[in-house]
């Protein structure tokens, strides 16, 4: 008979938190220290813009002090059931206004991968506190020391000692997860016959009103990427979106780009979100009479505007149907990007008890201007038309405080980046009216933006 196992005692200190604050005197590039620090931790990198009521950041995240486990939440991305933790954080450290946490999901979590092992260094959900956290807002850098037991009076000096002693990863230790030894000669052919076969079924008994098709993209270079070019170049072509770079251990590849949509934030009890759907045609520069007379006709043309009217209706009817009021303009206008311009739409509604940050994204992910709808058969259809994992792409991204107040965008714009490899995931709406080969067109567009960043890094 085996022996009686010791009764565990209810871990009670699990959920205490502890953090201290320190100024740093000394300017720190944080896209420098992501590079640095993925080499030996688990890193995070975001700047999040000056958004309504939210004042920008730049952060980065080192270490793990903290991460949630998630049930079997199916393909709904679950954040809501952290809240309980999150409630003991406040009640434990008090004001905790100045704790981040990163926050992120798989488009769609419940995806089997098969033999597609692209995303395997990276979890399918993750809500988690780095031990370091380095934060610039307001022209003032803090950096944040997270723990939830007793915390050595010299972690701080410790961390700030081996960010500075980190070398370049010129060399990152062994890999887990190649990104591009795929074949991509078919992504057209599919990705075409995709939008082919939504067209032909209009009409018919079940035809879905939208969906949202994607495709990969290789890049590469003669030698490694270095991140902190790239990030630096995302930051200075698409200063208005939200810029990301997550590395979820040394080796891993590095997912990384910058999105112009938010999928929700909360501030002083006010949840902003967004209608983004309905794209520019034409690779015109953003300042260009070409580009203009895009936008006019983007305005004009019924294909986009219903394609975006999907989007603010679902948005709407959801946030409804959690108790909240939305309250947005019946017309959209015009986001202009350095690469394409877009239709977009704010959507404001108020903050409830039963109803904030985390019920938001589990409610509002995957909206039709990343699915489809009806949000089922549209994302049935792409995990079995598609023929890739979406991973990340088109999932949840972002920070947040313990109170609840945060900025969580949609990973788009982005890939994956390895050694000297990429692959970039990029897609368009499709409705009945769609032209394949334009929405083909459409995807290499939206590709341009982190393509660019990435031969940006060749420049002196
Ligand atoms: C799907 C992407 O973008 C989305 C699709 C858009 C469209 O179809 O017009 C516009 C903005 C995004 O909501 C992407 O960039 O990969």
């Amino acid at each position: 008979m085996s022996p009686p196992r010791p009764q565990q005692p209810a871990d009670r200190s699990a959920t205490r938190l502890h953090f201290t604050v320190q100024a740093l005197k000394e300017d720190l590039c944080l896209a420098e220290i992501f590079e640095r620090a993925r080499s030996f931790t688990r890193a995070s990198y975001l700047r999040l813009p000056q958004h309504g009521a939210a004042c920008g950041e730049e952060l980065v995240g080192l270490g793990c002090a903290w991460e949630a486990t998630f049930g079997d939440t199916g393909n709904d991305t679950g954040f809501a059931s952290a809240n309980a933790v999150l409630r003991a954080f406040r009640h434990s450290a008090g004001d905790t206004e100045d704790v981040r946490l990163f926050a992120y999901a798989a488009f769609d979590p419940s995806y089997a991968p098969g033999d597609d092992v692209t995303w395997n260094a990276f979890e399918r959900r993750a809500l988690y506190l780095p031990e370091l956290l380095l934060m610039r807002r307001d022209a003032q850098l803090f950096a944040v020391i997270a723990h939830l037991d007793h915390a050595s009076p010299t972690a701080m000096s410790e961390w700030l000692a081996r960010v500075n002693d980190a070398q370049h990863p010129a060399q990152p230790p062994a890999t887990d997860g190649a990104c591009t030894s795929l074949d991509l000669r078919n992504e057209e052919t599919r990705f075409t016959a995709n939008v082919a076969s939504v067209v032909a079924s209009a009409g018919t008994s079940a035809p879905v009103e939208k969906i949202v098709y994607a495709r990969r993209a290789t890049a590469e270079r003669s030698s490694h990427f270095k991140l902190d070019r790239v990030i630096a170049a995302l930051n200075a072509d698409f200063s208005g979106c939200a810029t990301f770079a997550l590395s979820p251990h040394p080796g891993a590849p590095t997912f990384v780009g910058a999105t112009p949509e938010t999928l929700v934030s909360a501030h002083h009890n006010q949840l902003q979100t967004m209608a983004l759907a309905g794209t520019t045609r034409g690779g015109s520069p953003p300042q260009s009479p070409e580009r203009a007379a895009a936008e006019d006709n983007l305005l004009h043309s019924a294909k986009d505007r219903h394609e975006h009217q999907v989007v603010v209706e679902m948005i709407t009817s959801s946030l409804k149907h959690h108790g909240a009021s939305p309250s947005y303009n019946d017309t959209p206008g015009i986001r202009r990007l350095t690469n394409v311009s877009h239709l977009e739409t704010p959507i404001r509604a108020e903050i409830t008890d039963t109803f904030g940050l985390l019920e938001a994204i589990d409610a509002l992910h995957p909206t039709p201007a990343v699915c489809g709808q009806p949000r089922q058969a549209a994302r049935q259809a792409i995990a079995r038309d598609e023929g890739f994992d979406r991973g990340l792409y088109a999932g949840p991204i972002g920070a947040m405080s313990p109170e609840g107040e945060g900025q969580i965008f949609v990973a788009l714009r982005c890939g994956l980046v390895h050694h000297d490899q990429a692959l970039l995931f990029a897609g368009a709406g499709i409705t009945a009216d769609s032209d394949p080969h334009v929405e083909w067109a459409e995807t290499h567009q939206k590709l341009a933006a982190l393509q660019n960043a990435l031969t940006a890094e060749d420049l002196p």
